[in-house]
């Protein structure tokens, strides 16, 4: 079974706006949960320009499905990191004044960095993820760092795929084949939508996971929360 991770970064863009509490991240996030969603993530920045370091705090004793907390790992991510034990952190190559993730990690070039950090989290018993593109090499480092999972960084996915479905899905089902074979589990995302997640999860039926926000909260303006969550649960069924 693929789980779906509701990425709520975007409800915490919209409360920021007004600097109120509205809308409410956390009853957001709850909800999603109620609704059927398997998991939350956020993805935390250095500016805060949207989920907050007290957001994840709180987050973290409410939530009841899985939490997965991305970024880049500097000292402050690391630290918040093994303060709240999330069920699973995912590494994102990210400069800290970065628009949103466009590449996955030289997991080569990284690699004492990245062991490291997978051993730092996987003592205090956080599952890790690292998030890559669809390249071998990438991936084979990733697994030579003690990654539990990858993470597919899935925007050429859905750039081509509008174009040449066939053509856009076929390095990842490489990618998803290689990390089958070297024992780790596979995680996806960045722009999912309605329009091509079904189509990767019927090539990629092995998927762990897929974390998807931007689409799924744009989504929700026009169908609501409930049945938004539906329909991307419906995508992932075999
Ligand atoms: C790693 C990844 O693809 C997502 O976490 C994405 O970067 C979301 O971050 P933003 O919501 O800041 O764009
Ligand atoms: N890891 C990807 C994620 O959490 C959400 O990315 P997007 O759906 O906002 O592009």
């Amino acid at each position: 079974m693929t789980k779906l991770s509701v990425n709520i970064n975007k409800v915490a863009t919209l409360r920021n706006a007004r600097g109120g509490n509205n809308p409410d991240v956390v009853k957001v996030a709850l909800d999603c949960e109620a609704f059927g969603a398997e998991g939350i993530t956020v993805h935390p920045r250095p500016d805060e320009r949207h989920i907050r370091r007290s957001d994840v705090y709180e987050l973290r004793p409410l939530l009841t499905t899985e939490f997965n907390i991305e970024g880049y790992p500097a000292p402050e991510f690391v630290d918040l990191v093994l303060k709240v034990k999330p069920h699973q952190v995912t590494l994102v190559p990210d400069a800290p004044d970065q628009i949103t993730s466009n590449a996955g990690w030289d997991t080569k070039a990284n690699l004492s960095f990245l062991t490291e950090l997978m051993d730092t989290f996987g003592q205090a018993g956080i599952r890790t993820s690292i998030f890559v593109g669809t390249d071998k090499e990438m991936i084979e480092y990733a697994a030579k760092a003690g990654a539990d999972r990858v993470e597919l960084y899935t925007e050429p996915y859905a750039t081509m795929y509008p174009q040449n479905p066939e053509a856009a899905i076929a390095p990842f089902i490489e990618a998803a084949k290689v990390t089958r074979s070297l024992g780790m589990g596979l995680n996806a995302g960045h722009d999912l939508s309605l329009v091509n997640l079904k189509y990767m999860h019927t090539h990629i039926p092995w998927l762990d996971e897929v974390s998807i926000g931007h689409a799924l909260i744009s989504d929700a303006l026009y169908m609501g929360l409930k049945q938004t969550i539906e329909e991307y649960k419906n995508c992932l069924r075999s």
